[in-house]
């Protein structure tokens, strides 16, 4: 009998493969970074094939490092970076271009032209999302306008158009099946999100042809099997799903109300509002949360946040006021406060809930006595105060108040930080005992599909609390400090010069 799920997590810079046994635990995991390429300042690309490589690669090499073969995994569930864009030939396989990364800013412009041509209300009506660069259908029309030929290949239906779930797929299926989930179909721009399917008018908007899109799917059905040589036998591919929405499933946040914050490079906090979508009034995106077969649609509201651990990183490699990451909360514990210092971390601008692309980043308060562990322990409480902007925003959109906060992530091990997002938030923040909820998420859609998991009643019984962080400070405090991070917010705005 099958004893294992076997979770295919392709992110922005690494891709992880994770098995789970049926108790939600992780036996095992295996992972590799992949190439970063910057080829312009506002570009960001990734080699199609090398992800594969590395995702194939990592997936061999955890079953093979615990003496498993495919007859132990019931089912794979894959899990990716949202939005990236990629465009290949469907009779060679071949990527016709490098993928367009989700970060990458090239299509700013075209963006600006559709909203000043009038489209974004009905952009966001349609779509849950804001006009931006951030999401793939401009990536794709960038790809059929400066790809020579691309678009009389696509009209003529040579070409798919997939992102890296769709692609994962196709080569796993040796190019039998293209699909992709709807929560990833929910960030292309294409797709209604009341209706679930492509959209004409948004084709038309985009300059989209029809014949390259994926069928959409449930995010929990199987769609195929792997091919028998990859990993020696087939193996069922039980489930797909956007890396933040799988993580909202992974952290059980099911019922309407219930939010998870993934503190990463940037932190995405999505909130589950049930099976009605909302129109964010306070600038945050709607999109589909994780949907069953024969099950009707739920959706969350999200706010993206751009820079979050990223901002450690900076003090590490750019400042060099640490060595590690993790050396951080020893040193922003090693003052009281942060000594009236406060950071904005707007390194790439401001995302949800301020979308001000020409923030940038700023330190305020400096005084002779400020030391760099102010500055740690501001750059921390960065972090927190944006979060905390975010769900101000959801509270008031979705009009439901939040009873707690999950959280997972990298920088969710920093106990300070936690805490802190504790205190201003003035609820309980809840660390699950399994971090690695974007991998079960995925391991729990292709579980259930699979019959490993019966219900959701199994899954419910996972995942389970590692530690719980109470609001200990004085509600006042927190209010002030609130403030005093307002005003520093508004001293990074706008400061990039426009069209620079
Ligand atoms: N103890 C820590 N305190 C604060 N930030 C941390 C800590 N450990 C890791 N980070 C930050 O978390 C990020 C890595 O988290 P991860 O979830 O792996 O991110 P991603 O999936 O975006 O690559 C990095 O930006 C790093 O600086
Ligand atoms: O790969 P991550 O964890 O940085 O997540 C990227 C997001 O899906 C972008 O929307």
């Amino acid at each position: 009998m099958s004893s294992v799920i076997l979770a295919m997590d392709q992110g922005t810079t690494s891709s992880r493969a994770i098995l789970f046994d049926r108790a939600g635990s992780i036996l095992g995991m295996s992972q590799q970074e992949f190439t970063q390429h910057f080829p312009d300042t506002d570009r960001v690309e990734h080699d199609a094939e090398e992800i594969w490589e590395s995702q194939i690669g990592v997936a061999r090499r955890v079953l093979a490092d615990h003496g498993l073969t495919a007859a132990d995994v019931a089912a794979i569930g894959i899990t990716n970076q949202r939005e990236t864009t990629l465009v290949w030939d469907r009779a060679t396989g071949q990527p016709i271009a490098p993928a367009i990364v989700w970060q990458d800013r090239r299509t700013a412009a075209k963006c600006e032209q559709l909203r000043q041509a009038g489209h974004a209300d009905v952009v966001q009506k349609k779509t849950g999302l804001l006009i931006d660069s951030y999401f793939c259908a401009t990536k794709i029309d960038w790809l059929l306008e400066n790809v020579p030929g691309a678009r009389q290949r696509a009209e003529a239906g040579e070409l798919a158009f997939g992102t890296i779930d769709s692609w994962l797929i196709w080569k796993l299926t040796g190019g039998r099946v293209h699909v992709t989930d709807v929560t990833n179909a929910s960030r292309t721009m294409l797709m209604n999100i009341h209706t679930g399917i492509w959209d004409t008018e948004l084709l038309k908007i985009f300059g989209v042809p029809t014949q390259m899109l994926p069928e959409i799917r449930p995010s929990s059905e199987v769609y195929g099997e792997t091919e028998p040589e990859l990993f020696g036998a087939a193996i069922k591919i039980g489930g797909a799903a956007g890396d933040q929405q799988s993580a909202l499933f992974g952290q059980n946040c099911t019922q309407p109300g219930m939010a998870k914050n993934t503190y990463g490079t940037g932190c995405f906090a999505l909130m589950n509002i049930g099976d009605q979508p909302r129109t964010s009034t306070c600038k945050l995106l709607t999109t589909m949360a994780c949907q069953f077969a024969d099950q009707p649609p739920s959706y969350a509201l999200e706010g993206s946040i751009f820079i979050a651990g990223a901002i450690v990183q900076w003090l590490r490699d750019g400042l060099g006021i640490i060595d590690s990451a993790d050396e951080i909360e020893a040193l922003a514990a090693s003052v009281p406060d942060n000594g009236g210092v406060y950071v904005v971390p707007a390194l790439a601008g401001l995302g949800a809930p301020h979308w001000d692309a020409y923030a940038r980043g700023t330190i305020l308060g400096l005084t002779r006595g400020t030391t760099k562990a102010h500055i740690a322990r501001a750059a921390l409480e960065g972090i927190a105060f944006q979060v905390a902007d975010v769900l101000d925003a959801m509270k008031q959109d979705a009009d439901v108040p939040i009873a707690e906060l999950r959280v997972d992530g990298g920088a969710a091990a920093n106990n300070l930080l936690m805490q802190f997002q504790a205190d201003i938030l003035r609820v309980p923040v809840i660390r699950p005992k399994v971090i690695e909820t974007t991998a079960l998420g995925a391991a729990y859609l292709a579980g259930l599909s699979s019959g490993f998991w019966t219900g959701c009643d199994d899954i419910a019984d996972v995942w389970q609390t590692d530690r719980v962080f109470e609001p200990t400070m004085n509600a006042d405090e927190a209010a002030r400090l609130r403030t005093r991070w307002s005003e520093a917010l508004d001293r990074s705005r706008d400061w990039e010069q426009h069209g620079s």
